[in-house]
């Protein structure tokens, strides 16, 4: 709702007031027009204001109510035109967020004041729709085509400060922003009745009035009403917008909204503002049905979902509670280990960096500074609190005695069970009980690495991705020990490190990389059939990933995948005399990665892997004809007969296989339900954002057809377990294909949240 009030004064004041963040709801907005209208007709109100409660102006429209199916009733953007249309002065006094709908409001008042804290911006864009409320049109007007744009196409959100300088409002204050917003309406007021009056006195308060507000005489708020104003001219403005195009469908990546953000503000350099509004609607509407939104508001409310976590043996987010972190240590100053130092100094955690050697620690200092002085440079004057040239707050030491009095400690060396268990066992001995020891293996059995401990109630994995400073997802893996202390811990810690944490059980692999691994692996077998890297990369790449398998591995490098392989004794001195070349433990197998490690090809960092680059640590990937002739050679040696295969059949062997594990992982319990397979791939495997992750994405393909497909693909390669449909699967298939949210209860396992 909005209460309304008055003031001792002639000022009324609409306070928004729909807890936790007053989303502009149906109720708000009926009860916003309601106070507008009883403010216009009571003589005594010469001044409105708007505000929101708690601190918040507003986040903006409901964006549950964007998929409910009754969505009817008022529409933002005419009471938007009716608050600019009001003949007394309205102001808006912005506290904590004016984000989406609730900016526009501000937008269609006369006067903006935002205390300094304040965030604001039109971030419809990453929930795939536009600032429908006649944002586009008359931000542009305000700020100029250039400021809106970039605020409009990226969703960012701008503090206050940055807000004055674009002219996005009036006034920062330090103070109380609604009694700031109050003087403002009376002095409003002032300029408005005093106009007329000759008392010198009076025409001097008229005058400071008319500065403040920018006004002319007569007409107190007719330039202030942002649809009748201009749109601030460019010199080249066709040229400006073709460039802008060419960067916002670059950075979209299939993504509709930015580019229909950008159509929508180019109406407004181009047509009159109420044929602008007409367009705006027109592209609202497109993208609201385009399926693209669903997907993106799905992703929002399931990263939220994931903070309430459960376990499989019923701890939760409820009971649980996190225990204070004053003091971390991080051990191995690998690529890693230099990311999560980094994380743990960003978020003002004091940390010990631990290394092995003299020589290691410091290489591995050298290279935490780098990093550290490269994050000061990107967050400007906010740096100085960072103030890691301080030893309280970062330490580098070889001696674990230095471990002693920390909270928590996170181990990251390399992948390698009894170099883990060794370093668990020593911090048992050394950390105080209470510590929680955290393991950053990507695959590792978290219960055997707590074997080696006497508490394996503190022992808890947390899954970083490379750069661990950049990349948004943390896995936290719990054990069959794990405390839910430990959980709740780890859960605190991603987000004080601004990084969302997804709680997943203990498998090999954990999620993440356990659903990649059938997705890699087809993408291999495509190749032994007939496809190229190119063809394979190009295909995952058009569906909207960053980067396709093939470009990854070479980035990520190949030796690590030969390294593990080896170690499971698929390949190398290990492997028994007479083994097939391409059948390990009666399945398929393809030994062409192996193949390329042999030959030193290692990806980027050798200049040669599925592509061939510059130099070595080269970046930019060309297609490279000794690889093709090597490929024709393998299917030579191995008989196989090269085939056509179209994109449709790339897509889905790699995807649907991805997809079919998920289902395993959730009729296991890995995952207390889809969205966390769908935070983690969008946070950490560069699945597009606007396809909702990979099991939204097999919910809008249907899940018979995925069943369907799988089915054909499995008939085809018997040999690949992979590609035979989880039992899951065909359980909710023939439950009748429900939707998303109601997976879980035919799961027999935990229910969804969503
Ligand atoms: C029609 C014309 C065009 C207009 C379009 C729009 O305005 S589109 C909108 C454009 N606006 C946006 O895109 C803004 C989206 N919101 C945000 O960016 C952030 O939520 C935040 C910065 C407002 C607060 O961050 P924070 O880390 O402090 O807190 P938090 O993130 O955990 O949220 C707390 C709770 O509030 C919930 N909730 C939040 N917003 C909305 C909403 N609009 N609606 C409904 N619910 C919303 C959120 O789900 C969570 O609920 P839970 O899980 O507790 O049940």
């Amino acid at each position: 709702m909005a209460q309304y009030a008055r003031n001792a004064a002639a000022v009324a004041v609409i306070r928004l007031r729909n807890p936790p963040v007053n989303a502009l709801s149906l109720t708000v907005l009926q009860a916003l027009e309601d106070g507008l209208k009883r403010a216009d007709a009571d003589p005594s109100v010469k001044a409105v204001m708007i505000c929101g409660e708690n601190g918040k102006f507003s986040a903006g429209a409901d964006i549950q109510g964007f998929s409910s199916p009754k969505r009817q009733g008022i529409a933002l953007g005419p009471l938007v035109s009716l608050i600019e249309r009001s003949e007394k002065p309205v102001v808006a006094a912005i506290e904590g967020i004016a984000l989406g709908g609730g900016l526009e409001v501000a937008l269609g008042c006369h006067f903006r004041v935002a205390h300094v804290q304040a965030r604001m911006g039109l971030p419809e864009v990453t929930i795939g729709l536009l600032p429908g409320a006649e944002g586009t049109q008359r931000l542009p007007r305000l700020i100029g085509v250039p400021a809106a744009l970039d605020l409009i196409t990226t969703g960012r959100h701008i503090p206050a400060t940055e807000a004055l300088k674009l002219g996005l409002v009036d006034e920062v204050v330090e103070e109380n922003t609604v009694e700031a917003g109050i003087r403002l309406a009376n002095k409003l007021i002032a300029s408005v009745s005093l106009e007329n009056v000759s008392s010198k006195e009076n025409r001097e308060l008229c005058k400071h009035a008319r500065i403040l507000t920018g006004c002319p005489a007569g007409q107190p708020l007719g330039p202030r009403r942002l649809s009748l104003k201009p749109i601030p001219r460019l010199p080249n403005m066709e040229a400006f917008l073709s460039e802008a195009l060419v960067k916002v469908k670059k950075q979209a990546r299939g993504c509709l909204a930015p580019e229909l953000c950008f159509q929508a503000v180019k109406a407004a350099t181009e047509q009159p503002f109420a044929d602008g509004v007409q367009r705006e609607r027109e592209l609202f509407n497109i993208l609201l049905t385009s399926g693209q939104a669903q997907a993106l508001q799905y992703a929002f409310f399931a990263e939220r979902a994931v903070q309430r976590w459960t376990t499989l043996s019923g701890a939760s987010w409820k009971s649980a509670s996190p225990q204070p972190i004053r003091r971390a240590a991080v051990i191995g100053l690998g690529t890693m280990g230099r990311g999560i130092v980094t994380s743990l100094v960003k978020a003002n955690i004091p940390v010990v960096a631990l290394e092995q050697d003299v020589e290691y620690l410091n290489t591995g200092r050298k290279a935490v500074m780098l990093l550290l002085e490269r994050e000061a440079m990107k967050m400007g004057q906010d740096a100085q609190s960072l103030d890691f040239h301080n030893p309280a707050r970062l330490q580098f030491t070889v001696d674990f005695d230095g471990l002693r009095d920390v909270d928590l400690v996170i181990e990251a060396v390399f992948e390698n069970m009894a170099l883990k268990k060794e370093i668990f066992k020593k911090l048992s001995g050394i950390c105080k009980p209470g510590a929680f020891l955290c393991t950053n293996t990507s695959a590792l059995n978290i219960d055997e690495i707590a074997s080696a401990t006497s508490h394996p109630q503190q022992v808890i994995g947390t899954h970083f991705f490379s750069p661990a400073h950049v990349m948004r997802l943390l896995e936290i893996i719990y054990g069959r020990h794990t405390s839910p202390a430990a959980i709740a811990t780890a859960m605190q810690l991603a987000k004080a490190m601004k990084k969302v944490g997804v709680v997943v059980g203990n498998c090999f692999g954990f999620v993440g990389n356990r659903m990649m691994f059938p997705y890699v692996q087809q993408a291999v077998f495509l190749l032994e059939e007939g496809s190229r890297p190119e063809n394979v990369d190009q295909v995952i790449e058009d569906f909207g990933f960053k980067i396709g398998p093939f470009r990854m591995s070479d980035l990520a490098g190949l030796d690590v995948g030969w390294r593990s392989r080896k170690g499971q004794g698929l390949t190398g001195a290990s492997l028994p005399p007479g083994t097939p070349a391409r059948q390990r433990h009666g399945r398929r197998y393809s030994p062409l990665p192996d193949l390329l490690c042999e030959q030193g090809r290692f990806g980027q960092k050798t200049g040669k892997g599925w592509y061939q680059y510059e130099k070595a640590g080269g970046r930019t990937a060309r297609p490279d004809p000794w690889l093709h002739s090597f490929l024709s050679e393998y299917r030579d040696t191995h008989q196989i007969k090269t085939r056509f295969i179209d994109q449709e059949e790339i897509l889905e062997r790699c995807l649907f296989s991805l997809i079919n594990e998920g289902f395993n992982i959730l009729a296991e319990g890995i995952a207390s339900g889809p969205e966390h397979l769908d935070v983690i791939y969008i946070n950490g495997y560069g699945w597009p954002k606007h396809k909702g992750g990979p099991m939204f994405y097999a919910s809008t393909v249907g899940l018979p057809r995925i069943l369907a497909k799988l089915q054909k693909y499995s008939e085809a390669h018997p040999d690949v377990p992979e590609l035979r449909p989880s039992a899951f699967l065909k359980k909710l298939v023939a439950a009748g294909n429900p939707p998303l949210k109601e997976w879980m209860s035919c799961s027999g396992s935990q229910s969804s949240k969503l």
